[in-house]
């Protein structure tokens, strides 16, 4: 995971200054801030990021190389797709990979504009042909201590499966996703049940994590 961590793991390591998670998505932001509430000091900026395409982990990590160039500072990222298990041969999309051993393809969307063009319907109806309507939803954050860092990543997945939208309609796919497990849509749970078991929620301990083993500090900590 985090090729940087061994060496600030218990070494207090100093940073010009509070981290900065940088994100064009106030429903993501919104999400991070109740999540870490006090647990790391963090301000935030409102950028947009290039959508970059790539393998999920490079796009984060290089989203953090170019947050942190920006900001001249260290830097938190994130990047989250949603993927179908089985689903062959979709126009148009960045990714396909081949599954582990089996010969299921993974279609990764860049969900943005994906959403945007067909919606929750579409998305449902792109699995109609297919008995499998499983999916994961991936969060991946990547943390830059600076400009010239090499990028940590943090990776968090949940499981569940593409239905019909159930559920308010103000983040994303929330209406469509429901986590295995459980009989209600991400947009169907309150807050706090989705955070205990979410895609972010999962990669944000992992971040809260190695924030309190590396014990770093801050010279000057405009804390927000
Ligand atoms: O928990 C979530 N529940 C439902 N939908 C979500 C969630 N998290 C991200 N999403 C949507 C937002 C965007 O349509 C796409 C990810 O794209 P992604 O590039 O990571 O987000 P973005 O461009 O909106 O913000 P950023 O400036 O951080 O890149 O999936
Ligand atoms: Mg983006």
């Amino acid at each position: 995971m985090a090729a940087a961590a061994a060496r600030t793991v218990g070494s207090g390591v100093v940073l010009p200054r509070s981290v900065t998670f940088v994100t064009g998505n106030a429903k993501k932001l919104e999400e991070v801030r109740t999540i870490l509430g006090q647990s790391i000091p963090f301000q935030s900026l409102k950028l947009d990021l290039p959508e970059l395409q790539g393998e999920p982990e490079d796009i984060s990590k290089e989203k953090a190389r170019i947050a942190a160039k920006e900001v001249n500072g260290p830097v938190l990222v994130e990047d989250t797709c949603l993927c179908f298990n089985a689903l062959k041969g979709l126009p148009g999309t960045q990714q396909t990979y081949v599954h582990a051993s089996i010969s299921v393809y993974v279609l990764l969307f860049e969900f943005k504009w994906f959403l945007q063009k067909i919606g929750h319907e579409g998305l449902n109806n792109l699995l109609m042909a297919y008995e499998d309507k499983t999916a994961y939803a991936m969060c991946i954050f990547s943390l830059a201590l600076g400009p010239n860092a090499e990028p940590m990543t943090f990776v968090g997945k949940t499981q569940g499966r593409i239905v019909p939208a159930r559920g308010p309609n103000d983040f994303g796919w929330d209406p469509i996703f429901q986590p295995h497990g459980y009989d209600q849509t991400y947009a169907e749970m309150p807050n706090e049940e989705k955070h205990k078991i979410s895609h972010r929620g999962k990669a944000l301990e992992l971040v809260k994590l190695h924030f309190a083993e590396a014990r770093y500090t801050f010279q000057t900590d405009s804390t927000t």
